[in-house]
């Protein structure tokens, strides 16, 4: 039994800029003087959940009010035209809240916000000057995402200035990967010093999901987490895949920066690094579209490969759900974008099912895409079957009827529904250093 301090009191915000959207969820802190009986217990109860989606095109709006008690209005993907960005979008989200009866945002001690590239922060940090300008200098190596993280923590600063803002890192989680999976085969006089290496992301996305799935198997009387071996697909705007040997981190298909690995919204994913050269001349130069974007400056060929690829390039649409039933009604491109997915996630799943010797609890789907395209998960499995993984068609048909974090879709399957809000306002909840 853990005892918590009784100074523990107050609202957390957890703020997830992903690339197309950006999350909020607001945490009450649990009786403070209460004791968490055990491991499954969250520190935290969730008050109001709100997103902005399709953030930069057609903006929506989503806030409800989850606890009992707290009157808000309920909104669920109302167009929001005013949102063109996460800061704006922040704003937006800052408006209702004044309209949510019984909840006082003075009463917000922490924001808590998903920085996606920290670079050599191994730990959360809390935001000042020097860890702000820091945050920015990696900017480069997170096009799509440290900027709008930023513009929102600038709003925080002035809107919420009562509440201090504290940083977590999506790269954290990966400190654990061994030397030779994150360098790359180039002159390391030059890498190291630059700092040239594997970082991956969706880290905290990462840590929420072992401790849940690690929960989930521990009821079906396997391992703790430090026992817990697994392959990870986080499928959402931006996709990623994740190796985890004994509850760490060992490899995961994202590099440098997430243009790496599996293909994205509007990223091409991995590709042969010289392609660029072929497919512009102009690769070196900042493009135009750069400049509209925040405390970024990027080249064309960065500009091609995080935001001119992917899905939008080869169907017109960043809506993976779109493109699952465009394939149903016989759209080439819509088949051709899906079976591309499914090749390079079957590159990871593959390699580290090998890299883990076989020895894998379990083959786990989160992220938006990842937790809703059944069909998807259908191909992707039944490709698996040689490795032991076997879909329940009923089971994986029926995700969405069935409630909790973690959801058995056939012999060692699973759905995890990832929480990176949760994940923070948990670990800020707990920290000491923050509460004194
Ligand atoms: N029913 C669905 N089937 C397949 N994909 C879906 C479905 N609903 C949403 N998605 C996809 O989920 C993506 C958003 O995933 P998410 O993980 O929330 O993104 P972000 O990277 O912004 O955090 C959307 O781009 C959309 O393509
Ligand atoms: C790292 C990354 O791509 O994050 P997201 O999927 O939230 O855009
Ligand atoms: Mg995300």
């Amino acid at each position: 039994m853990t005892e918590r301090p009784a100074s523990r009191k107050g609202l957390i915000l957890s703020l997830n800029s992903g690339s197309s959207s950006l999350k909020i969820s607001l945490y009450r802190l649990e009786s403070s003087s209460a004791a968490v009986p055990d491991s499954s217990d969250e520190p935290v109860t969730l008050i109001i959940s709100s997103s902005l989606s399709s953030i930069s095109r057609d903006a929506t709006f989503s806030f409800a009010a989850v606890e009992p008690g707290v009157q808000v209005e309920k909104l669920k993907d109302e167009p929001a035209p005013q949102v063109k960005d996460h800061a704006s979008g922040f704003t937006y989200f800052l408006d209702h809240l004044k309209r949510a009866v019984g909840i006082d945002r003075e009463q917000i001690v922490h924001v808590c916000h998903r920085i996606v590239h920290g670079g050599d922060y191994f730990k959360p940090v809390v935001i000042t000057k020097s860890t702000y300008h820091h945050i920015e200098t990696l900017s480069d190596l997170a096009p799509l995402h440290n900027g709008a993280a930023l513009s929102v923590i600038k709003v925080c600063l002035t809107e919420l200035p009562h509440a201090n803002s504290i940083a977590y890192f999506d790269t954290s989680f990966h400190y654990t990967i061994p030397t030779h999976i994150s360098s790359y085969a180039i002159d390391q006089k030059i890498a190291r010093p630059k700092g040239l290496r594997k970082y991956g992301f969706h880290g905290l996305s990462y840590a929420y999901i072992l401790r849940a799935v690690s929960r989930h198997l521990k009821k079906a009387s396997l391992s703790p987490i430090s026992d817990t071996n697994l392959i990870v697909l986080h499928l959402g705007s931006g996709a990623s895949a994740c190796a985890i040997q004994k509850g760490r981190s060992f490899d995961t298909s994202m590099g440098l920066t997430p243009a790496a690995g599996l293909p994205g919204a509007t990223r091409a994913g991995t590709i042969d690094p010289t392609l660029i050269f072929h497919y512009t001349h102009d690769a070196a130069k900042i493009t135009h579209s750069a400049i509209g974007m925040r405390d970024v400056g990027i080249t064309e060929a960065e500009d091609i490969l995080n935001k001119r690829s992917g899905w939008n390039a080869l169907t017109g649409t960043t809506d993976f759900g779109a493109i699952i039933k465009r394939r149903s009604q016989g759209d080439a491109d819509a088949q051709l974008a899906f079976d591309l997915f499914v090749d390079r996630i079957l590159d990871f799943v593959g390699a580290y099912f090998l890299k883990l010797s076989g020895a894998v609890d379990a083959l786990v789907f989160s992220g938006g895409i990842g937790e809703r395209a059944v069909d998807l998960r259908k191909v992707v499995v039944d490709q698996c079957k040689c490795l032991g993984f076997v879909l329940d068609d009923g089971k994986n048909t029926g995700v969405g009827d069935v409630e909790g974090e973690v959801v058995e879709i056939g012999d060692r399957v699973l759905v995890c529904r990832t929480d990176e809000q949760l994940e923070m306002a948990r670990e800020c909840a707990l920290e000491d250093r923050f509460w004194v």
